[in-house]
């Protein structure tokens, strides 16, 4: 699947004649544009979803319960043992149909709790996605996301779960598979559009989620994503910086802090369009990152993208975890021109930003408040 030029639909439902309807679903790549990774930590982010790539996933009902390896993501079928080795240290040992199978179980599992009433059906589940492999897009929450999505109209529950508690199933799903992961991606791909998210602890704490405010896309200057062929594994990355916060580590708290101030500064520089400001807030974001994180965890060529768009005067920082680089460039098109020549020698793929808008339906909207909302 390549990514096209028009702008792709949310949702796709197609009844076929009088014989049960496929389901089909896109969720987007996100890129987290201030105040990453303090999601995982009771802060704030600022993030958008982008239409350059997505997720699809696809629901057809069947009389067997099948979960569809992807022929590439999931490879199991070697020319050699090199092969597979090669594989394995490249890519790792983990495709998509895990991550479908995790979002079957937590969603069966809440709506049980919460005496939601699924029919007794049978479904085979397919994905594919065009969203580079872990680099920091949300790939792996993109495909539950549309998961989720295609199972919400299997059982025709859309209406009975609400929209701010979806993204925590979301994440439920990962945190199943003990992949340490936060709220942002699943928010920015159940909302659309540009979000301003405030996941303080008081708000998580009594209702479990955050709150969300959902921002003009239009406030946005121009942005580049930068990328490499270069997964890292999300997961891995955060989980000694997540124990080391659990553990009452005060760098990483105060620096965790600092990282949510940048989103809440990072507002009022996008509302009051003072791009001179979010140039050196987004700068400041990966500085954080890099300090708390350090140079191993994040890996050379990682470092080297945000560089290669420093050395232009462009702002930039990682769009999650590591992969792939958000980019900015105050001075306009001819410091542009200059970045795409930079990355273009350095070998890296640049592309500009489409913003994707909101995706709420009325159905969803209408399911925003009117639901009591339990803590998950
Ligand atoms: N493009 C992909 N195709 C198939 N599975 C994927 C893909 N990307 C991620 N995953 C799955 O999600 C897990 C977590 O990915 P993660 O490191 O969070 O990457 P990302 O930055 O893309 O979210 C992976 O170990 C894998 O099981
Ligand atoms: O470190 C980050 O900025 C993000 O890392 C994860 O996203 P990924 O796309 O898998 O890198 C995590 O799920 C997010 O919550 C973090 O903000
Ligand atoms: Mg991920």
């Amino acid at each position: 699947m390549q990514p096209n030029g028009s702008s792709p639909a949310s949702t796709q439902i197609v009844a076929n004649g009088s014989s049960p309807a496929i389901i089909e679903h896109k969720a987007y790549a996100r890129i987290g544009l201030l105040g990453n990774p303090s999601d995982v930590y009771y802060g704030r982010t600022i993030s958008l979803n982008i239409e350059n790539f997505w997720a699809s996933v696809r629901l057809q009902p069947s009389a067997d319960l099948l979960i569809v390896p992807h022929p590439n993501h999931d490879l199991v079928k070697f020319d050699s043992v090199s092969q597979l080795v090669n594989r394995l240290e490249t890519e790792g040992y983990y495709g998509g149909v895990r991550l479908l199978m995790a979002t079957c179980k937590v969603f069966t599992n809440y709506c049980k709790e919460q005496g939601i009433h699924l029919h007794n059906n049978n479904f085979s589940l397919s994905y594919d996605t065009n969203i580079p492999r872990q680099t920091g897009l949300s790939g792996s929450s993109a495909i539950v996301c549309a998961t989720f999505s295609c199972l919400l109209d299997f059982y025709k529950v859309r209406d009975k779960i609400a929209v701010e508690i979806r993204p925590q199933l979301i994440l439920n799903a990962e945190k199943e598979l003990g992949i340490v992961a936060g709220l942002q991606d699943r928010v920015a791909q159940v909302y659309g559009g540009l979000l301003y998210m405030d996941f303080n602890k008081e708000s998580m704490d009594k209702n479990g989620y955050g709150n969300y405010t959902q921002l003009d896309t239009s406030l946005l200057p121009p942005l580049y994503l930068i990328y490499a062929e270069n997964p890292s594994d999300s997961g891995k990355v955060h989980s000694a910086v997540r124990q080391r916060w659990l553990d009452g580590d005060m760098f990483i708290i105060s620096s965790m802090e600092k990282v949510a101030n940048l989103a809440l500064e990072g507002k009022k520089a996008l509302l009051e369009k003072d791009y001179s400001k979010l140039a050196i807030l987004m700068n400041q974001n990966f500085d954080l990152r890099r300090q708390m994180f350090g140079d191993a965890a994040l890996g050379a060529l990682n470092i080297e993208m945000v560089e290669v768009a420093r050395r232009v005067g462009a702002a930039s920082k990682f769009t999650g975890s590591g992969g792939a680089v958000v980019a900015f460039c105050p001075d306009g098109p001819s410091q542009v021109e200059l970045l795409n020549d930079a990355c273009k020698k350095a070998g890296l793929s640049i592309v500009p930003v489409k913003v994707v808008p909101s995706l709420l339906s009325e159905v969803d909207i209408r399911a925003q408040s009117s639901i009591h909302h339990p803590s998950t």
